[in-house]
């Protein structure tokens, strides 16, 4: 059996696995980056980029169906799955290639293809017979597709996100399962695409949203669309001939509809499981997850930090490279550990129109009994959302009471991704909604729309004036 030493060993060459790789390298050679699958990371095969790439293709579609608006006519698009197919995979490619050769930099003493399994707290059994020892472990072995035993029995016609972006052309009918993130974007998707697309979630939920009217009028909006079923009463979803068939309760009602494939979106669990745990003195939640400190990375009071999807609090791309740094930065320093303060929290999901979640969510704030007031405007009669017919839905701050600062806020709406940044910004720097009303807006642009509410809110706050209807000295529509 063959075996090698490590001052620090690697599990999982994703996002998280590379990002502590490069911290860990910089400071000693003696590192193993210990990869199972295809080195290319989740992000670039299988999650952020194809999925936007789909997104991007269908917001092409969209806008050519819909410019009738303007007085501009181009008619029903032809759609070219296969063209379409072909570009998503081709760029998809691309950025896998631009991973593919960051690694191929790296030296081969460095790289291991081969599971990792731990034997006990310094030793992880390979798949291929080698036993490493290592001073000091890194878990970043992110995470994979939930599948509910309800849809056991698919077979080859249940998907997940990880077969959509190798197909050839698009098919002709898709189920989805689950209203979440991946739900949302690559549903809408494929039905802008002309994918006979339905969706079935849970219990009214849409992506992360927790804010009730904001939730509302986001099932509303993606309802008026397309058939999304926010909280589907299935019956059944069952192999039938060469797809499936959902059945599920309308209006008390049986109706049975057949599709293509079953594209299942339900949450992802982490790679934890499988993982030899058990072999080592780390103390586990109820879902197998080591105790952790999320600051430093690090479990218990053991020389193994975690990092990623691997921890499911907050599975980002962005979230994934900072933990990887920590968990980097803390094992080769062992044991000095430093605690790292972390970023505002900031999602964002790429459907039309797009959702963002800052700070500390509606859920949160009532969780924890916060005093706070919320400020809103409907997105229908902003000017600039008007004038490019994206005036469609919701956006909610909260702040403190007493205080005026900054707690978070929920939308859907137009942009969502730059009022996304814009807050996380205002919520990291501490601002009072006072504070963030002093700061300019351009006219006319849809930041006007957050202004308004920012006055609402310090209004309801009693720190401001009653904002004017329609103010007039805003520009009109601002
Ligand atoms: C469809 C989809 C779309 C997404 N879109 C976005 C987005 O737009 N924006 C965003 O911020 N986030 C997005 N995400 C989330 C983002 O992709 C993840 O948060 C991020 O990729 C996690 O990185 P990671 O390093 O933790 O995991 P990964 O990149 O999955 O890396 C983990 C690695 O560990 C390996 N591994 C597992 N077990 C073992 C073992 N026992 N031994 C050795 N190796 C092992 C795996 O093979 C894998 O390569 C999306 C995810 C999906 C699925
Ligand atoms: N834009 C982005 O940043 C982006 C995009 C895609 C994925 N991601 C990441 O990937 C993670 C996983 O995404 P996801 O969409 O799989 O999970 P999710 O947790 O966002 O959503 C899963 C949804 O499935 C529902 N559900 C569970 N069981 C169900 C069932 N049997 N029938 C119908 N609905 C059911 C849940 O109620 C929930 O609404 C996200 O939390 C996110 O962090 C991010």
């Amino acid at each position: 059996m063959a075996r090698k030493n490590v001052e620090i060993a690697i599990i999982g060459a994703g996002t998280a696995g590379m990002r502590a790789y490069r911290e860990v390298s910089a400071h000693t050679d003696s590192v193993l980056l210990i990869e199972a699958a295809d080195f290319g990371t989740t992000c670039a095969r299988e999650g952020c980029m194809p999925s936007k790439l789909l997104i991007a293709a269908a917001e092409a579609a969209w806008h050519g169906r819909h410019s009738d608006l303007f007085g501009v006519r181009f008619g029903e698009p032809d759609i070219d799955g296969r063209a379409v197919m072909k570009r998503v995979r081709e760029e998809r490619d691309r950025f896998v290639g631009f991973v593919l050769q960051a690694v191929d930099d790296w030296p081969d003493e460095h790289k291991a293809c081969a599971r990792a399994q731990f034997r006990s707290d310094h030793e992880l059994e390979l798949s291929d017979g080698t036993v490493v020892e290592a001073k000091r472990i890194i878990i970043a072995t992110g995470s994979r597709p939930n599948i509910p035993p309800v849809f056991a029995g698919l077979g080859d016609r249940l998907i997940t996100n990880a077969d959509v972006f190798d197909w050839h052309d698009l098919p002709r009918s898709v189920a989805v399962f689950g209203a979440g993130v991946i739900g949302l974007e690559l549903g809408q998707a494929l039905h802008r695409l002309g994918v006979r697309t339905e969706l079935f979630g849970r219990d009214g939920a849409v992506g992360p949203i927790s804010d009730p009217e904001v939730a509302a009028q986001a099932r509303h909006i993606f309802a008026a669309e397309f058939p999304f079923h926010a909280d589907a009463r299935v019956e059944r979803v069952e192999r039938s001939g060469d797809g499936v068939k959902v059945t599920h309760i309308v209006q008390g009602q049986e109706v049975a509809t057949t599709f293509d494939y079953c594209l299942v979106a339900t949450g992802r669990r982490p790679n934890v499981d499988n993982l030899g745990l058990e072999n080592t003195s780390l103390e586990l939640n109820e879902r197998g997850i080591p105790l952790y400190d999320p600051l430093s990375g690090r479990c218990g009071d053991s020389h193994i930090f975690i990092a990623g999807d691997s921890v499911p609090e907050l599975p980002l791309l962005h979230e994934a490279a900072d933990e990887g740094f920590v968990a980097g930065y803390n094992a080769t320093r062992f044991p000095e550990v430093r605690r790292f303060a972390r970023s505002t929290p900031l999602g964002v999901v790429f459907s039309d129109p797009q959702i963002m979640i800052v700070g500390e969510s509606h859920r949160d704030l009532v969780a924890r009994g916060a005093e706070f007031e919320t400020g809103s405007v409907d997105w229908q009669d902003q000017g600039r959302a008007r004038v490019m017919g994206v005036n469609k839905g919701i956006l909610h701050v909260y702040a403190e009471r007493n205080t005026g600062r900054f707690l978070g806020a929920e939308m859907v709406g137009p942009r969502a991704e730059h009022f996304a940044h814009l807050l996380a910004w205002a919520r990291q720097s501490e601002l009072t909604i006072a504070q963030m009303l002093e700061r300019p807006f351009y006219h006319p642009v849809l930041e006007e729309g957050l202004r308004t509410a920012l006055r609402v809110l310090n209004y309801n706050l009693g720190m401001g004036a009653k904002p004017p209807p329609r103010c007039l000295d805003c520009g009109p529509g601002g």
